[in-house]
């Protein structure tokens, strides 16, 4: 017998056509679900990787973000708590604010503003990872935290509003490409398949510690915008608008715990990641 797999989603940024061909699958089940509120249902592994990761989603509502963090994964480890179940948290880079350490090891605490419009996102993931380890001290609740770095890849919206999918859909439709603050900020960018690989190695293995998952490769925002328009469409022109506030200046992981406690490390460079999805934006051209 297979895995039989249960998906919750309120769909606040996601889209039921990312599942489509899953649907009507005997082992697929699909509930519209938001984890503010118990889920009873019986499971041996949960993914809980609810919340918007998108910077204009997650301050659109400062405080459902921080009651999805909060309450989503209360709910989540109280599942894990009584079906016995093992959960793997989806933590982010966002824990280490902007970062005073370069590259950002697992040791490091973090550098956060707790009442910048970051905050609700970065504090709501802290709080999250906190539980997690809560549980795991007292309550013998199995917990896997992987903390992903910027992740693009298929199926994004459109919309999303981060910087990858922006510059290729802006590429694709002739329009400027909206670099931030002068764009000498730096990110290290994943392609979304070695981050599935990732988790489900993180979540198989024995380590219960937090594991950055992300590609070493750092760019600046201004590299990177340069490397898009010349890869999607060379006519395209870059304008500069202002810095939004507390965006952090570097960042770029150090995966040797990956390495060393999961064997996992990135396989796709960034800019082959980029190429499949650039694909995909233009296969769903007529919804842009
Ligand atoms: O993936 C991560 O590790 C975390 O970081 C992201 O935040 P951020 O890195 O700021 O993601 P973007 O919004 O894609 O911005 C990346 C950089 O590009 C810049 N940017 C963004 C969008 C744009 O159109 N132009 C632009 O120059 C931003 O100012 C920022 O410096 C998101 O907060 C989370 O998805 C995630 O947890």
């Amino acid at each position: 017998m297979g895995h039989f797999v249960i998906v919750a989603d309120n769909f606040f940024t996601g889209f039921k056509r990312n599942v489509q061909h899953w649907i009507g699958h005997p082992n697929f089940e699909l509930i519209r679900h938001d984890v503010v509120d118990p889920l009873m249902v019986e499971v041996d592994q949960i993914y809980h990787l609810a919340c918007p990761a998108s910077p204009p989603h997650y301050q659109h509502n400062p405080v459902k973000t921080i009651k999805t963090s909060m309450m989503g994964t209360i709910n989540m480890l109280g599942l894990a708590k009584r079906t016995k179940a093992r959960i793997l948290l989806a933590s982010t880079s966002e824990i280490y604010g902007d970062p005073e350490e370069h590259p950002q090891k697992e040791t490091y605490w973090g550098h956060v503003n707790p009442i910048g419009i970051r905050a609700c996102y970065d504090e709501g993931k802290r709080i999250a990872e906190t539980l997690a380890y809560e549980y795991q001290r007292k309550d013998k609740v199995e917990v896997r935290v992987v903390r992903i770095f910027n992740t693009f890849g298929p199926r994004m919206n459109p919309e999303d509003g981060r910087v990858v999918s922006n510059f290729i859909v802006q590429a694709l439709k002739g329009e400027q490409l909206t670099v931030y603050g002068g764009g000498k900020q730096t990110r290290s960018f994943q392609y979304v398949h070695d981050l599935i690989d990732g988790m489900i190695k993180l979540m198989n293995s024995e380590y219960s510690q937090p594991v950055n998952v992300g590609n070493p490769e750092e760019y600046t925002i201004g590299q990177f915008a340069e490397a898009i328009r010349d890869l999607v469409n060379p006519k395209a022109t870059i304008a500069d608008l202002p810095m939004p506030k507390d965006d952090p200046q570097r960042r770029k992981p150090d995966i040797t715990r990956a390495k060393t406690e999961i064997g996992w490390e990135p396989r796709f460079s960034v800019m082959q990641g980029v190429e499949e999805t650039v694909e995909y934006f233009k296969s769903i051209v007529d919804i842009l």
